[in-house]
């Protein structure tokens, strides 16, 4: 079974439809990758999917309940996680009380700290003092720690090193191995293809492929082709 299913997603910010009927699926133990330009629509597909805005029409499909009519925080309690950009931590607190925030009841710190042992080295620090690096690894951790069957992760490798969205990645990899659902939002398209099982782009607010990772992977002027689109033509 699917965990998620977005099908046939119309998205407004304000007015103006910004998503255009658009059909993805996470599966247990997948990746897919939500690829696209900037202003495509990503991070709205991922907000509308979590509850932060409302979608306008269409459904979203947790292991086969409905949610589109949930609210953010029933979403989440009902396993829906969202990593969003910007790396939110609660800069005054240590890491280890910022993951706590995130804590099942029947979860322990100790998952935490096996997918990211950086963390536990950092434990008793004021977050506000981590690198990026060890930030986003701190968001994801909290993210996982609720007990999520799909986690929906937003440009987690902005401003970070290459190094350091290596092991983010692999990171992320891992997860998946374990059996989580995850929908990947990423600027860095090859690293992403690079871990990913399923491929989506997005042009404009409609999904203008939905395919496997590895093809779009070995093939880099579809991946320009289905980016620019018509936007080359416009050029022109
Ligand atoms: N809060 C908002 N109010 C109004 N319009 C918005 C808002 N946030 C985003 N938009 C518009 O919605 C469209 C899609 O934005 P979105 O952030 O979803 O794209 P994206 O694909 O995630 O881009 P990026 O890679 O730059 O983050 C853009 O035209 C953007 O200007």
């Amino acid at each position: 079974m699917n965990a998620l299913e977005l099908n046939k997603v119309h998205i407004k910010r304000g007015d103006i439809p910004i998503v255009h009927g658009v059909d993805i699926v996470a599966k247990p133990g997948e990746i897919s990758v939500l690829l696209g330009a900037n202003g495509a629509g990503k991070t709205t597909i991922l907000e509308g999917t979590s509850g932060v805005i409302p979608i306008a029409s269409g459904d979203i499909v947790l292991e086969g309940a409905q949610m589109c009519k949930a609210s953010a925080g029933h979403r989440a309690r009902s396993g829906i996680a969202h990593v969003e950009q910007g790396r939110t931590i609660f800069a005054e607190m240590s890491t280890e009380d910022n993951l706590r925030v995130g804590l099942h009841p029947e979860s322990g710190l100790e998952q935490a700290y096996d997918l990211f042992p950086e963390l536990k080295t950092r434990a008793n620090v004021k977050s506000a003092m981590l690198s990026g690096g060890e930030q986003q690894m701190l968001v994801i951790a909290r993210a996982l720690l609720g007990k999520p069957k799909v986690v929906l992760i937003d440009e987690m490798s902005a401003g970070l090193a290459p190094v350091v969205v290596a092991r983010l990645m692999q990171a992320v990899r891992l997860l998946a191995d374990q059996g989580l659902a995850v929908l990947l939002v990423e600027q860095f398209a090859n690293l992403a293809l690079d871990i990913g099982d399923r491929a989506y782009v997005l042009r404009r607010g409609e999904v203008v492929y939905d395919g496997s990772c590895e093809i779009l992977r070995n093939d880099p002027a579809m991946l320009h082709h289905l980016y620019l689109g018509d936007m080359e033509k416009d050029s022109a």
